[in-house]
């Protein structure tokens, strides 16, 4: 976690933010822009069916929330979140307001997503959730907040169980504010959001979405929120050229998977678990090998991953470019580290 240094850095406010989102300049409190999902008269405003309570396919031992729960953060760390960054003291003057969730946004099931298992044994995170389109959704556009307990982020930094909300590790941990020491912990409490996968080796070159740093008007508070890349320049451009029409350039189409980057610290923390797991198990065997006069053999350490090759994100279709998270918007956010590295794991590329 510590040496984690993605999402809000230390001093990212001000730096970066409004990057592909079109925020530069952009929305002021009372006048959010556009955020719906491209849909006539957005997502929000005309739901399909009856409401649910709980989304379809929603495991029973998670808590399905519609707001954030508070565990153990001060006052302090409240007012921090009940602050638009560009008021923050100390924050550069041109520091912009957050976008803002439409204000239209309703408390419950998205809409716009489906959690599906995943039964797929090419894809790495087989027999797990995934997050999918529901509709087809606009690049850049909102889909829907990160909702789960907002807690203390490094109480439990590289010391599983001492934080008080969760005592086991935790795969859903995010960063919501690392000056105020603030995360988001989805492992027991959350929403949809929580089954975002990663793009790594799943086929895809690239992440479609992103977690972002946003407003929410209904509560006044700063959350994470998952939202469609913007288009790449060199599709935008393409497009141009071609005389089609830019504004569908982009976007995840309706029955795809919703796939973030969770950042490189995240795999690189894994992947240094998986291998003391390995040396841990390597040691385990020759232990237990003397003690049976047997040699433990190599099925003795099979479950345990192959290190994943990382290719970064990039933005676009252009050439590979820095890490996704970094390139995009200051605003974006990463899982913090945590956990362990997924035992089922099939790297492809
Ligand atoms: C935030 S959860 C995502 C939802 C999860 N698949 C589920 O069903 O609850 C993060 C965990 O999903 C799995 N995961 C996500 N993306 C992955 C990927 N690209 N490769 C392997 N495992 C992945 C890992 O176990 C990771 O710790």
């Amino acid at each position: 976690m510590a040496n984690n240094d993605r999402g809000r850095g230390g001093n990212n406010r001000g730096n970066g933010r409004g990057r592909g989102f079109g925020i530069r300049g952009g929305p002021q409190r009372g006048s959010p822009r556009d955020l719906s999902g491209g849909l006539p008269g957005g997502p929000f405003t005309s739901p399909d069916a009856a409401p649910k309570t709980v989304p379809e396919n929603w495991p029973s031992n998670v808590t399905y929330l519609t707001t954030p729960v508070y565990a153990g953060i001060s006052q302090r760390q409240r007012q921090v979140l009940q602050t638009q960054p560009a008021d923050l003291p100390g924050a550069p003057a041109s520091t912009p307001p957050l976008s803002e969730v439409p204000s239209i946004l309703r408390f419950g099931p998205s809409p716009l997503v489906e959690i599906r298992s995943i039964t797929d044994p090419n894809h790495p995170a087989c027999g797990q959730r995934g997050l999918f389109a529901a509709r087809n959704l606009r690049a850049g556009s909102f889909i829907l907040p990160y909702l789960g307990v907002y807690h203390r982020g490094n109480v439990a930094a590289g010391r599983p169980g001492t934080n008080p909300h969760n005592k086991r590790e935790s795969d859903y941990d995010l960063w919501l504010d690392r000056d105020a020491d603030v995360a988001v912990d989805a492992d027991r409490q959350g929403n949809e959001a929580r089954f975002v996968n990663d793009y790594r080796g799943t086929g895809k070159p690239r992440a479609n979405a992103e977690f972002r740093e946003v407003w929410d008007p209904r509560r006044g508070e700063r959350c994470m929120a998952v939202f469609v890349l913007p288009a790449g320049k060199r599709a935008l451009l393409q497009a141009a050229a071609n005389k089609q029409n830019t504004n569908k350039v982009g976007g995840i189409a309706q029955g795809e998977e919703i796939l973030v980057s969770y950042g490189k610290g995240f795999w690189e923390m894994r992947q240094k678990e998986a291998a003391s797991a390995k040396e841990g198990e390597a040691e385990q065997v020759t232990a237990q090998a003397g003690e049976e006069g047997g040699n433990g053999g190599p099925e003795a350490l099979s479950t345990v991953p192959e290190s994943p090759d990382q290719p970064e994100a990039a933005t676009d279709g252009a050439a590979p470019g820095p890490l996704q998270l970094q390139s995009i918007s200051g605003q974006a956010g990463s899982l913090k580290v945590a956990g362990k590295f997924p035992t089922n794991i099939a790297w492809k590329q």
